[in-house]
């Protein structure tokens, strides 16, 4: 059973343990890669599995931090705990964190605080102070018999390696049909049913949940999407649009809405997760909402025949 640690209010002695480490934005298929090498240590050493998660992306302390992403740090947390890591830490990485010198970060804090002297990471792992931290001093705190570390290769699909910043771009383009093979899972995020204009169920025939993003999800890029949509332990066959609704709308402001299939309920103020299977075409400015009726007809008999 995975136990969460908040090392920003508990500290105690923890057992030994082998350490995953990284950014681990989207848990994508190279991370699950460092996530089983862990396990595996931990299986052959009898000792804990541990993964250190910080609080906030690394790159939010610097200047030109992407600021979406593929996974909230409750998205870690629930991958981790699917995965039955043992420790998952978590910590604020605060302009203080990020000052730490390489030892300080890794003997230190690492080894001697969270008890954790055998690390996991990938070839691309850096650490401590202004990031200067590479896989080359790991090596050599092993060659001072300091700690033990283990480098997990990279995940390759094709000739390039798996990263999230690929499947980021894939996201923002749409490809979201693209994600599974990476992702190990398809894109998923997580937001709260706000009010809209209602003119979905009083003109168009179709009422549609207005999301608001609880965390800053990596946006996909603007269309109408066959989804799945998780609420109350349900899951249901959805298509969601993205975009400006410019049919309806001169608001320049992207919404994300949501129709459910087979769904009637007012869900305003619950939170639903959102998990993205296929783009089936761009947002469309009709002249008519007549036609923007039609156009959703066919999409929905699209989606009711997609897994038939
Ligand atoms: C399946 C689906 C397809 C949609 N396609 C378009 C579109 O092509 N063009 C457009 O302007 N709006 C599109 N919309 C968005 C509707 O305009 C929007 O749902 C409607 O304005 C309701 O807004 P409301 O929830 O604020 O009432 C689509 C919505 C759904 C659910
Ligand atoms: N099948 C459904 N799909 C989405 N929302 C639904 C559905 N059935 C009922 N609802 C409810 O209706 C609301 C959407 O109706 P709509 O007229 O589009 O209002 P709004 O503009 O406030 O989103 C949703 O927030 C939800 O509470």
């Amino acid at each position: 059973m995975s136990r969460v640690i908040d090392l920003d209010i508990e500290k105690f002695n923890f057992d030994r343990s082998v350490i995953g480490l990284g950014n681990f934005d989207g848990f994508h298929i190279g991370h699950r890669e460092v996530i089983k090498k862990v396990i595996e240590i931990s299986k052959k050493e009898n000792i804990k599995s541990s993964v250190l998660v910080f609080k906030q992306h690394t790159n939010e302390v610097f200047p030109h931090f992407p600021r979406y992403y593929i996974s909230s740090l409750q998205d870690k947390i629930d991958t981790l705990t699917k995965l039955d890591i043992d420790y998952i830490f978590i910590i604020n990485f605060t302009i203080e964190f990020a000052q730490l010198s390489n030892e300080e970060f890794i003997l230190d804090f690492i080894k001697d605080s969270l008890n954790a002297d055998i690390l996991v990471c990938g070839p691309d792992y850096t650490f401590g102070k202004l990031s200067k931290g590479t896989v080359k001093e790991l090596y050599q705190y092993q060659a001072e018999n300091k700690i033990k570390v283990y480098i997990q290769d990279y995940v390759k699909d094709g000739n390039r390696k798996v990263s999230s910043t690929t499947i980021r771009n894939l996201i923002q383009n749409g490809q979201v049909n693209l994600i599974k093979d990476l992702l190990g899972d398809n894109y998923t995020i997580t937001g709260e049913v706000i009010h809209g204009y209602k003119i979905g169920s009083r003109e168009l025939g179709y009422p549609t949940a207005n999301i608001k993003l609880n965390f800053r999800y990596i946006m996909p890029g603007e269309g109408v999407y066959l989804t799945y949509v998780y609420y109350n332990d349900n899951k249901y066959l959805s298509l969601t649009s993205i975009g400006t609704n410019p049919t309806v709308t001169d608001n320049l402001d992207i919404k994300l809405e949501v129709y459910i299939i087979d769904f009637n309920k007012e869900i305003y103020g619950e939170t639903l997760k959102i998990e993205f299977i296929e783009k089936i075409r761009n947002q469309v400015k009709f002249d008519t909402k007549e036609e923007l009726i039609k156009q959703m007809d066919s999409d929905y008999q699209f989606a009711i025949n997609y897994f038939k």
